[in-house]
């Protein structure tokens, strides 16, 4: 039986239809709608284009979208003094910094310059050490949207082994904190792990986030499993394709995310979800 696929964009779609609802509600009761600025810096092109997408879904859910694009030479005190002024702002409720930022600037300076509270990207360390201690708080929007589709199978994930592949601060760590959340078997397997075909075949759960196109091969994946591809590569013909082998690894999976139409938009609805609940707490 091939896989049946987990439709993130499908997904997206109907998470972005019940925010519009709650923030026509929000309005109708007299509060000013979600503020979210979204800061870019250069021109990278791919950064380009989420960022695009992410203003979109702002203004099709009712946000205030507000765009700070900054020049490629921005010094890193520049950015700071912005992040300063939006923790103060009261119409913004949500920061985003779109990585990567220049070579010049520290990142880690600037997300930890963010107030935890608007930190809608979940990458300062109050928040990622909230997720560690199971405390509520911002979560990383790509693991906590993988978490949103993995709900969509309706199979429970207590006690099923789960594999990450991949230990990045953006998707590796904070995905198998979110499966240790829900009680499963977490493995992290990165460059040194010795035997990774083994490793991926005791996977009940599969999170591909290595950025290599094509990378797992479907004869790793064990059979019945559910394989999540987080990976977004742009192949030189302009395609996308993920790290996972799809047409092979979907001859084995349960359920399998395609590449486009799986994590992405997912990553996006959930920025939505985290900047309402941003919000609705700072508006308190
Ligand atoms: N500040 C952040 N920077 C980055 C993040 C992040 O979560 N916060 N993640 C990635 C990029 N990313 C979000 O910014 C992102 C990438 C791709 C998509 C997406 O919707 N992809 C579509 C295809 C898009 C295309 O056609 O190119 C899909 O998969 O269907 C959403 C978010 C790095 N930086
Ligand atoms: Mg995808």
């Amino acid at each position: 039986m091939p896989a049946r696929i987990l439709d993130g964009k499908a997904v997206a779609a109907r998470i972005r239809e019940q925010l519009r609802e709650r923030v026509e509600a929000r309005q109708a009761a007299g509060r000013r709608p979600p503020g979210l600025a979204v800061v870019l810096v250069g021109e990278h092109p791919a950064s380009s284009v989420y960022v695009r997408m992410k203003r979109r879904d702002c203004a099709q859910v009712g946000f205030d979208s507000q765009a700070h694009d900054l020049p490629e030479q921005t010094s890193q005190a520049e950015l700071l003094a912005l992040i300063d002024r939006l923790n103060a702002a009261p119409e913004t409720h949500g920061i985003l910094v779109q990585l990567p930022l220049p070579r010049h600037i520290d990142a880690q300076a600037v997300i930890e310059r963010i107030d935890p509270a608007k930190d809608v990207d979940g990458f300062h360390p109050a928040n990622v050490g909230r997720l560690t201690l199971r405390l509520p708080g911002l979560r990383s929007c790509t693991p906590h949207g993988v978490m949103t589709l993995l709900r969509e199978t309706g199979e429970p994930l207590e006690g099923r082994n789960a594999v990450v592949l991949g230990q990045s601060n953006i998707v590796g760590r904070p995905m198998a904190l979110e499966l240790l959340n829900a009680r499963c078997t977490v493995t992290i397997c990165h460059s040194r792990t010795r035997d990774l075909a083994a490793e991926v075949g005791r996977a009940d759960v599969l999170v591909a986030a290595v950025g290599r196109p094509e990378f797992v091969p479907g004869e790793w994946i064990r059979e019945g499993s559910t394989v999540i591809d987080v990976g977004i590569n742009r192949r030189d013909d302009g395609s996308l394709v993920g790290d996972v082998d799809y047409p092979t690894a979907a001859e084995r999976a349960a359920w399998i995310t395609p590449v486009p139409g799986g994590v992405g938009p997912m990553t996006r609805a959930t920025l939505l979800e985290n900047t309402l609940a941003a919000a609705e707490a700072l508006d308190a």
